[in-house]
């Protein structure tokens, strides 16, 4: 994988109305995004979370999230650019192919 360079913002401007679309939307005073999902018990939020792992770890780009219960909220952004870049869009892309599943 090349280095990764914050988003311009014609790069935004095609990649984000996708993910807006389905709840994703970016945090005000930090360069990042932000979801959270609801599931139908702790047993759906934490099947979700495994596979959202298990798929963070072969990326080598890991979600910063937090559980309760059935709820996970996920803030998704890159250390090495300090900001939003390619691998949160396709990191973002792939939780929702799993929430999709697991709903
Ligand atoms: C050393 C390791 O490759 C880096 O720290 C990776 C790991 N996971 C990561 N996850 C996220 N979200 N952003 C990163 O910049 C990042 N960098």
């Amino acid at each position: 994988a090349g280095k990764a360079h914050r988003l311009s913002a014609e790069e935004r401007d095609q990649l984000l109305p996708n993910l807006r679309a389905v709840g994703w939307n970016e945090l005000e005073g930090r360069d990042a995004i932000f979801k959270q999902f609801h599931f139908k018990d702790f047993n759906r939020a934490f099947g979700f979370m495994t596979r959202v792992a298990l798929q963070a770890e072969k990326l080598d780009h890991h979600p910063e999230w937090f559980n309760v219960y059935n709820k996970v909220h996920i803030t998704l952004s890159t250390h090495e650019c300090a900001g939003l870049s390619e691998r949160d869009i396709n990191l973002a892309s792939f939780i929702e192919q799993v929430a999709v599943s697991m709903t």
